[in-house]
């Protein structure tokens, strides 16, 4: 026995591997996230009997695959080459990646040690295909292809349905010709043993229907769940890869625009289904041709071409008011966020009517338009239920007419149709709602298109890098970068910052200190130039590992609904206890967490409610100094702290950031230029002074001086020494 092929380590190293290198979104996880993974798999593959290891291989495809993101389809025994790439697991519990099929040599396999090409797959093997949900061909993210993707693979249900209706139809059939059985002939013959058998043949018919109609309804309903629950994560993947300058300024729009993806799902699963009944409505109607000749079937087609003329009569009207309607609630939503979140200024200014005036303007928008496509989804409901109504009265009208004027039509014959007409007319009478359904869909997908269309993280790249070490060494030449709400460009023609360089951004506010740190972080990507870290663009560097060796600090610290401990340890796995303690104590988070009831399991509220601001920048801060980056990027890390605070952290970082580290600080606070040796002053205008600690300070208060006069405040630094404050506004 291999036992490299049970080694769920070896085998888990070994999938990361291929299947990063396959789907180009895919990030490989670190050595530690699958140190994480590996602990849920003790030894046990390598024991125990083949079944068993095969149930255990199925789980770790499972749980490797969501940590990667990617989905496993369910397991068969069959595979097709359109399945291709695809897992296999043997009966003896051996895992292989099915990677290509060539019609000269036979199935790609490889496994944690070898590859071959084989004509047959072991007796029993199974397979599940693996896929990237919402990624095309060329790694590009698209809504439609995430839905085709997600139903291509339920195709099976869809089969199933198919069959379904196709009996269902059949025992629908079944009833109708026997109204006709007992007009025609059991009427006229008084045959009471033919009647007992046909009733209770029906009888059974009618049973076998409504079981059908139950399982269909059941197996449908798990194929919904999967397809949601399968969209829903490709359009969160989606959210979470946007590149940060990209996020639209408007959060109602945003959430609007992703939750779209419930109707246009509804949309696909109705379409499919009614797709799936339209051939057997046909069926009837060939039926009441047979029975009844051309007239009848020519009223039902009349009202075919009626139904579908009133659908896309009101679907003008539907896309037209749903359009402004959509907008207006959206900007609702947004203004329901904004007043929640800012409830506090909200009070202070006592701006509260302004609030009830914008709501008030914008609710009577939506309703407005609201009721609009009310209107027109009922006119086109009424209009249909009419015209339905109006078809069979004509219907059996005409019949009537005809049986009594040339006798082509039994009265059985046209009870029959009479019952087949319902079979027809109600899908037929749902097809208005069903292009209205339609209309909606069609601009929630382009919402979600638009989502879908913006840049993501490391999109000019189909394999982002994954270098073994970064050192931190940064080149800048003719950035440009505005904001998609637009505004001054913010632009530095050069600026080069060597590895273990520790720099402070000084400037006046708005300058631009946070948009050139953000560049720095690789979340905004510049308009034009490139931003280089060791001499490779940040933006082909693999954005989870980016995270990992550069260490972001932002202005604004969002804490998220959980535990302290969660908030501090987000996005690590391997902190132990001893070193969070140590890290919290070097902060001086440690009172806050010991004075607590709860301690580490403190609860933190939504948007990280429930502490204070200068206790939120604590935490992010000792959740920093946890992660070890390389890089440091601080955005004002001490700016709501008390001296106290603001001095345990400098501590913290002298003692953290090792020689080799990056640090480039943004600050307003003179003490914590005592951690740097460089200082660059940013303006509007770029970099307007760049140099060693002391003589641009030096400058920075010449400058002053001359502008105001020779007025200097002094301040203690964090030693208790005197220093000067250095003027913010003095390079402008
Ligand atoms: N999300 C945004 N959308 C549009 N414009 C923005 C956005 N964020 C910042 N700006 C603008 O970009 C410019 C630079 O902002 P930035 O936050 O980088 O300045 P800063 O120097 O860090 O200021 P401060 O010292 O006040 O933090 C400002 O004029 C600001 O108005």
């Amino acid at each position: 026995m291999n036992k490299e092929l049970y080694s769920p380590e070896k085998t888990m190293a070994w999938l990361n591997n291929r299947l990063s290198g396959i789907f180009p979104n895919v990030r490989r996880l670190s050595r530690r996230e699958l140190a994480v993974l590996k602990g849920e798999y003790p030894d046990l593959l390598q024991q125990g009997e083949p079944a068993y290891r095969v149930a255990l291989q199925k789980c770790l495809v499972d749980v490797l695959g969501r940590a990667l993101s990617v989905r496993a389809g369910s397991w068969t025994r069959s595979l097709q080459e359109t399945d291709l790439p695809c897992l296999m697991v043997s009966p003896a519990g051996q895992i292989s990646l099915v990677f290509e099929f060539s019609p000269t040599r036979g199935w790609g396999l490889e496994d944690v040690s070898s590859r071959e090409y084989v004509s047959e797959f072991p007796d029993g093997a199974e397979f599940c295909r693996i896929f990237d949900p919402g990624v095309g061909a060329n790694g590009s993210f698209s809504a439609k292809k995430l839905f085709k993707q997600a139903l291509r693979e339920r195709r099976r249900v869809f089969v199933f349905s198919a069959l379904a209706a196709s009996m269902v139809s059949f025992l629908a059939l079944g009833t109708s010709l026997y109204s006709m059985q007992v007009y025609d002939r059991v009427i006229p013959t008084q045959g009471y043993s033919t009647l007992i058998v046909l009733t209770i043949g029906v009888g059974i018919a009618i049973f076998l229907e409504f079981v059908l109609k139950l399982t269909r309804s059941a197996i449908l309903e798990a194929a919904i769940r999967d397809v949601d629950s399968e969209v829903s994560h490709g359009v969160f993947k989606r959210l979470l890869t946007i590149r940060l300058d990209q996020f639209p300024a408007s959060v109602g729009t945003l959430a609007a625009q992703l939750r779209s993806y419930e109707t246009i799902r509804t949309f696909y699963f109705a379409a499919t289904l009614y797709a799936i009944d339209i051939p057997f409505a046909l069926l009837f109607l060939c039926v009441v041709f047979f029975l009844a000749g051309p007239v009848l079937v020519g009223i039902i087609l009349s009202f075919v071409v009626l139904a579908v003329a009133v659908g896309m009569l009101s679907r003008t009207q539907i896309v037209k008011h749903t359009r402004t309607g959509t907008a207006s609630s959206n900007r609702k939503l947004g203004l329901l966020v904004e007043a929640v979140e800012g409830a506090e200024v909200i009070k202070a200014t006592g701006a509260g009517w302004l609030a009830q005036i914008k709501w008030g303007s914008l609710s009577q928008d939506a309703i407005s338009d609201d009721l609009k496509v009310r209107r027109y989804q009922e006119l086109a409901s009424f209009a249909s239920a009419s015209m339905q109504q109006l078809s069979y009265t004509l219907l059996v009208a005409s019949g009537a007419f005809i049986a009594i004027t040339d006798g082509t039509i039994t009265m059985g014959g046209l009870i029959a149709c009479a019952i087949l007409s319902g079979r027809i007319l109600t899908p037929i009478g749902m097809l208005p709602g069903l292009i209205v359904q339609w209309a909606h869909a069609r601009m929630a997908m382009e919402n979600l298109e638009k989502v879908f269309a913006l840049r993501n993280d490391n999109d000019t790249c189909n394999q982002p890098l994954v270098p073994e070490r970064l050192h931190g060494g940064y080149e800048l030449e003719g950035i440009r970068f505005t904001y998609a709400a637009g505004g001054q460009p913010f632009s530095i023609d050069k600026l080069e910052i060597k590895p273990g360089e520790k720099v402070a951004l000084l400037g006046p506010i708005g300058a631009g200190k946070s948009t050139l740190l953000k560049l720095l972080a690789g979340v905004y990507a510049p308009k034009d130039g490139r931003v280089l870290l060791d001499r490779l663009d940040i933006q082909q560097i693999s954005r989870p590992h980016l995270s990992e060796v550069v260490g972001y600090l932002p202005q604004e610290v969002r804490l998220f609904a959980g535990t302290l401990r969660e908030n501090l340890l987000l996005g690590m796995s391997d902190i132990s206890e001893e070193q969070l303690v140590a890290a919290a104590t070097a902060t001086g988070l440690m009172p806050f967490i010991s004075s607590h009831p709860q301690g580490l399991d403190l609860t933190i509220t939504e948007g990280g409610n429930g502490v204070s601001r200068g206790q939120k920048q604590l935490i992010a801060f000792t959740r920093l100094l946890l992660s070890h980056p390389e890089v440091w990027l601080l955005d004002e890390p001490t700016a709501s702290m008390d001296d106290g605070s603001e001095r345990s952290c400098l501590m913290a970082l002298r003692q953290m950031i090792s020689p080799e580290n990056t640090l480039v600080l943004v600050t307003h606070k003179p003490a914590l230029l005592n951690l740097v040796q460089r200082i660059i002053v940013v303006t509007s205008a770029g970099v307007v002074m760049d140099g060693p600690r002391d003589m641009v300070i030096a400058r920075l208060q010449q400058n002053h001086q001359a502008a105001t006069g020779p007025v200097n405040q002094d301040v203690k630094d964090e030693n208790g020494g005197e220093r000067h404050v250095v003027a913010q506004g003095g390079a402008e």
